[in-house]
């Protein structure tokens, strides 16, 4: 009975410390897990006793069964003391349930990141939208400015090759508009070319673009339209300049008259030679007397 029981609690104290040895290097990112080791030998010790107590069956080496108590007294009050001294921040160790809890946590706030980052992502968009508009904004009249006339230009005339239809081109330029800026001063200059940017983007259509080239110079962009109709839609710009009031609301009453010149794109033109002719075109208007339409007619057919 003695020997049966020593020997299955000895083979048992033996194998009980390689698991732990086994745990140990496996799982080596384990809080204290150098305790394992500890209790390893405590166990592997207390294997040695009654291994001890076996072989003390039939020849009583006593002395050697003391020292092996003894060996395990000490490393069992040692891993005794540890495990005591470690309980508290054992228990600290947050439980399963506690992870689950900060991991869901976690994912909250993980998806509430995403959805900051998405809206910020949104309005970095508008704002990029918002600033490349900007730049193509004229700052005194609100209307496009010569970048983004020559931006629309482009893309108007790569339409209208590949499509095979008409773009005309107008600029229009205010008569004598130093004189204006002489006698009234450069803050009604302004206002006036408000003003002549306001009627010309009432009489074109939606599909136009219309921007101040520069100065006193105005470009209005027409797809889809043939010099013919242009030349109409000159006209009444050139009449609604003629007419207006200009700065009516700071008690002046301003007559301004304006140039024009017209002309429809060719499909071997590039912007530059288009932007010749009609300053050309505006050019003999100007030269005509002013308060002038003059449209290109020599375009091949
Ligand atoms: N108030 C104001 N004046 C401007 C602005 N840009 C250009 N001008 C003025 O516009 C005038 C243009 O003068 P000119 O180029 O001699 O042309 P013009 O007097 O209109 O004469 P024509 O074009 O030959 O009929 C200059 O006096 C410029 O100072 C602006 O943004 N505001």
């Amino acid at each position: 009975m003695h020997f049966f029981g020593d020997l299955l609690t000895a083979t048992a104290y033996f194998l009980i410390p390689l698991a732990l040895i086994h745990l140990f290097r496996k799982r080596n990112d384990l809080a204290f897990n150098w305790i394992f080791m500890m209790a390893a030998a405590f166990i592997f010790l207390c294997g040695v006793t009654h291994f001890m107590a076996i072989i003390n069956i039939w020849h009583g080496y006593y002395y050697l069964s003391g020292i092996a108590k003894l060996a395990t007294g000490i490393v069992s009050i040692m891993t005794t003391i540890m495990i005591w001294y470690l309980l508290p921040r054992i228990i600290a160790i947050p439980s399963n349930q506690e992870f689950k809890v900060k991991n869901e946590q976690l994912l909250l706030t993980q998806q509430k990141l995403i959805e900051s980052n998405q809206l910020l992502e949104e309005r970095v968009r508008a704002r990029t939208v918002e600033l490349e508009k900007l730049a193509h904004t004229d700052a005194l009249t609100g209307i496009m400015n010569r970048g983004g006339l020559m931006n629309g230009l482009t893309n108007e005339m790569d339409r209208a090759t590949r499509y095979k239809h008409p773009l005309t081109i107008m600029m229009i330029d205010i008569d004598h508009f130093k004189r204006v800026n002489d006698e009234y001063g450069h803050v009604q200059g302004d206002n006036v070319i408000i003003e002549v940017a306001d009627i010309l983007s009432k009489v074109s259509r939606s599909t136009d673009s219309v921007g101040r080239y520069g100065g006193e110079e105005f470009l209005l962009l027409m797809p889809e339209t043939e010099t013919v109709k242009a030349k109409i839609l000159a006209e009444r710009i050139r009449v609604d300049v003629a007419n207006h009031h200009f700065c009516h609301e700071e008690g002046l009453d301003i007559s301004v008259t304006c140039s024009i010149g017209v002309t429809e794109f060719e499909s071997n033109q590039d912007s530059s030679s288009l932007l010749k002719t009609v300053d050309e075109m505006l050019y003999k208007a100007k030269n005509s007397g002013r308060n002038k339409i003059i449209v290109n007619n020599n375009i091949a057919a």
